[in-house]
Order: structure tokens, then C-alpha cells, then sequence
């Protein structure tokens, strides 16, 4: 099986980052992640992000500089997780994907249940931080 694209988001505003709980009855249910989703084809990623963090969240987002990229072997699938800075002016986030959502200090990452793919990104944002304070 292939490799399957997924696209999400480091949502940082007023020093807080956005983090979401997948529903229970999802894949991975109940773990929380940077919110995103897959590539379609024809689609460029920031195209994907900024489509599927509308979907989503009923967010409109500017998607900034790409972060890092993660190759992630689950049971049944192989993801590669490519993340990417976003920026938004909305207040408002609707909940479609997720049943909970968080806004919470970069340093903080690791406290929660990330889905195991988003843990080197976390880590990498954690390292990232520290070093612009
Ligand atoms: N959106 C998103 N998906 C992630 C993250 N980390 C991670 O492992 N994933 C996995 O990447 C896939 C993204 O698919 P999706 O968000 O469109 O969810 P889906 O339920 O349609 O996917 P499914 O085919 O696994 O059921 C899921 O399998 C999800 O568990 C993340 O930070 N954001």
C-alpha cells in the first residue's frame, strides 16, 4: 500500500497553539492532533489545508511556511504528515471532524494524547520555541 498524504495545521495565535480530539468513532479516535486531513489529487498542499480546515472548523486560514514532514507507519497505514504554520483572524472554530478542542501553550504539547504521528512535530515545536524566547 501506498503512502497516504495528510496535511494539517500549527495554528498559533496569542502565543496559544490549536489542538483537536478526533470523535471516538474515527480512526484514532480520541486522540488529539493537529487539525488537517488528506491530499486530494490535483490539490496543492496549501490548497488541501486551507480546504480542509474550512471543512472542518469553519476556519479561514493563511497557510504560512511549511515546518516539518513526518513518515509514520501505523498498523494498517502509512502516513506521511506534512505540517504547515497557519494564521487566522477568526474567534469562532465549529466543531464536524472533533468533539473537543484546546488552545494551549507550546510547551505543554507532550501533556496530551497526541496521535503518535504528531509527536515529532510537537517535539520539534517545543525545541523551536525555546530557542525564539
Ligand atoms: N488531520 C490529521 N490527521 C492525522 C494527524 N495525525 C495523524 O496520524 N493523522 C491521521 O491521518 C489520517 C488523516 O485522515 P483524515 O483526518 O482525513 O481522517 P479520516 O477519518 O478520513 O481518515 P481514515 O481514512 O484514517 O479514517 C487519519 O488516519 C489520521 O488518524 C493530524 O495531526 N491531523
Amino acid at each position: 500500500m501506498g503512502i497516504t498524504k495528510v496535511l494539517c495545521g500549527l495554528i498559533i495565535k496569542d502565543q496559544q497553539i490549536l489542538i483537536c480530539r478526533r470523535k471516538p468513532e474515527k480512526s484514532l479516535g480520541g486522540y488529539w492532533e493537529f487539525p488537517g486531513g488528506k491530499l486530494e489529487e490535483g490539490e496543492t498542499y496549501e490548497e488541501c489545508l486551507a480546504r480542509e480546515l474550512q471543512e472542518e472548523l469553519n476556519l479561514r486560514v493563511t497557510v504560512k511556511n511549511h515546518f516539518k514532514t513526518v513518515i509514520h507507519q501505523y498498523d494498517l497505514k502509512t502516513i506521511e504528515l506534512i505540517s504547515y504554520r497557519c494564521e487566522t483572524e477568526d474567534a469562532v472554530i465549529k466543531l464536524v471532524d472533533h468533539d473537543q478542542i484546546e488552545w494551549i501553550k507550546v510547551p505543554d504539547l507532550l501533556k496530551w494524547n497526541l496521535a503518535p504521528a504528531d509527536v515529532p512535530i510537537a517535539e520539534a515545536l517545543i525545541e523551536t520555541y525555546k530557542l525564539s524566547e
